[in-house]
């Protein structure tokens, strides 16, 4: 008997899902034989096709949203918004494949031109978070498929059910089933397919740890691309502003939203003094009134339980290992149901904490530090390995010029969320956040490297200086000209 995966819904506990553990040795050959018929269609029938999926997606999208609440616990809307972020993803790659990959062609003299053109790598695996089990994975199957490049691809363990839809809504518009294998288990099967030899190259999004690990993995493998989109510990920092009650909803949205559950959440709100206490009331008081509910509950929760119990466990200990270090607490993270992971928002002074943890809490807890000057603001916000994003609340244009130029993070806002990244931008970070290698519109970057070709209609040569003529018996030099 083969070993099997089963998923849970993390608000009830229940079995979702069950599949056999997929076996890599058998998957990548298929991907890897199927790539260049894949390349050879014409870009506009591989574009088409992937249109077909979005239409597929829009078709069974409440299907595919349904599913997305009950295997991750985020709210029902919320995972709508999810559906129609993987069916925009379709127009947009389109769109930034032309822009960012074109094809170019450079008039030399005398006839002479230089073209440049981009191919496909191969098979490409694709390693998924369960945060955003479709969309995120689907931000780097889409422009691989469009660029002529087969995938292979493992969802998160914890999300396999959205992950085996998301690949039948691909074949249904068309996409051949060897083109894209979907690969089910858990990280023993995504090492053994980051270390299989016949892929070309590994698109991955997930914590900082897996990524370091791949990182590891590929060092001897400059043949092979790499893409890393990984965690954050990212900085919110509230300034000069009379409009206290906005800057609280942005800090709790850039916290709270996804039930803390998503890369760019605000981990670290830093905050001039003099506006601390008033800020920290109204935060306070807009988390008490947040609804941390089941996903399909009414009225809708704001925020569904986190992942599974280990993950609840681990932010509930985080919380009291902040507390008993030093950290005030401000609100306390709760779990409001016995035995599954719902957690109430956690809030906490570390201001005076000796030294705070450089950890990504990927869950609803958001630290506080008080700072008395914009500089020191700057550099609470850079104090981190991390870089993925930071966003700057109140201030001034001077101010925000200032930030925008020392903040190190590769999504910087103003008097927005630290979250809610647009498609149409490129997304990545630096330090621990990422390997510059930036997703969304520049996915297509990745997916397709540049060839550079010297063209002639006609055979064209040259020999330089150093050339000895014989014919006449005279050594003859001559220095340049075409034959
Ligand atoms: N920067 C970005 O774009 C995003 C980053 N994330 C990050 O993802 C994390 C949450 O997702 P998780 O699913 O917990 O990440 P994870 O790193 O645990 O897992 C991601 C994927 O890697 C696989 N995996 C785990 N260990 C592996 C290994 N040693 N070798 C090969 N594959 C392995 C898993 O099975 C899964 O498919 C958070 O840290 C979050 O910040 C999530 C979404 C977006
Ligand atoms: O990938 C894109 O198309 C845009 C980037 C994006 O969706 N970012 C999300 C966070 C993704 C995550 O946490 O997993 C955001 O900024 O909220």
């Amino acid at each position: 008997m083969s070993e099997e995966l089963l998923s849970y819904e993390p608000a009830s506990g229940e079995e979702l899902w069950r599949a056999p553990v997929s076996n890599v040795d058998q998957e990548v050959p298929i991907a890897r034989a199927a790539w260049p018929e894949w390349a050879a269609k014409p870009l506009t029938f591989r574009s088409e096709t992937l249109r077909r999926f979005a239409d597929r997606v829009k078709a069974e999208g409440e299907k595919l949203a349904d599913l997305i609440a009950r295997e991750t616990g985020k709210p029902l809307w919320e995972a709508r918004t999810e559906v129609e972020s993987v069916a925009n993803k379709v127009d947009i790659s389109v769109t930034a494949y032309a822009e960012r990959t074109p094809n170019r062609r450079i008039e030399g003299a005398m006839g002479l031109r230089n073209a440049v053109r981009h191919k496909p790598h191969g098979a490409l695996a694709v390693l998924g978070p369960y945060n955003f089990p479709a969309h995120l994975p689907n931000g780097h199957i889409v422009p691989a498929l469009l660029a002529g490049n087969s995938v292979i691809f493992k969802p998160s363990e914890k999300t396999p059910a959205v992950g085996a839809m998301l690949v039948d809504l691909f074949h249904s518009a068309g996409v051949p089933k060897e083109v894209l294998r979907l690969v089910v288990g858990g990280p023993d099967t995504g090492k053994a397919l980051a270390g299989h030899p016949d892929i070309d190259g590994l698109l991955f999004t997930g914590s900082a740890r897996t990524g370091l690990a791949l990182n590891r993995q590929f060092a001897n493998r400059p043949d092979k691309i790499l893409a890393l989109e990984m965690g954050g510990n990212n900085p919110i920092v509230v300034w000069d502003t009379a409009d206290i009650r906005t800057a609280a909803i942005l800090v709790v949205q850039s916290a709270f939203l996804s039930a803390g559950q998503r890369c760019t959440n605000a981990r670290r709100l830093i905050v001039k003094e003099a506006l601390a206490d008033g800020l920290i009331e109204q935060v306070r008081d807009l988390a008490n009134r947040l609804i941390v509910d089941h996903p399909h509950a009414e009225p809708a929760p704001y925020m569904g339980p986190v992942i599974d119990n280990d993950a609840a466990d681990g932010l509930t200990e985080s919380f009291l290992i902040l507390m008993s270090n030093g950290g005030q607490v401000i609100r306390h993270m709760t779990r409001p149901v016995p035995g599954r992971p719902f957690l109430t928002p956690g809030i906490i002074d570390v201001t005076a904490m000796p030294e705070r943890p450089d950890i990504e809490l990927f869950g609803p807890l958001l630290q506080v530090i008080r700072v008395e000057s914009f500089e020191a603001a700057i550099a609470e916000a850079n104090n981190t390995s991390f870089g993925l994003s930071a966003a700057l609340i109140g201030g001034s244009p001077k101010l925000y010029d200032q930030f925008w130029a020392n903040a190190r993070a590769g999504v910087i806002n103003w008097n927005r969320p630290t979250n809610g990244a647009s498609s149409a931008a490129p997304f990545g970070g630096i330090g621990l956040s990422g390997n510059y290698r930036p997703s969304a519109f520049y996915a297509a970057d990745y997916c397709a490297y540049p060839v550079a070709s010297s063209e002639s209609d006609s055979m064209r040569a040259s020999i330089g200086v150093g050339l000895r003529e014989t014919d006449d018996g005279k050594p003859k030099l001559i220095r340049k000209g075409f034959l």
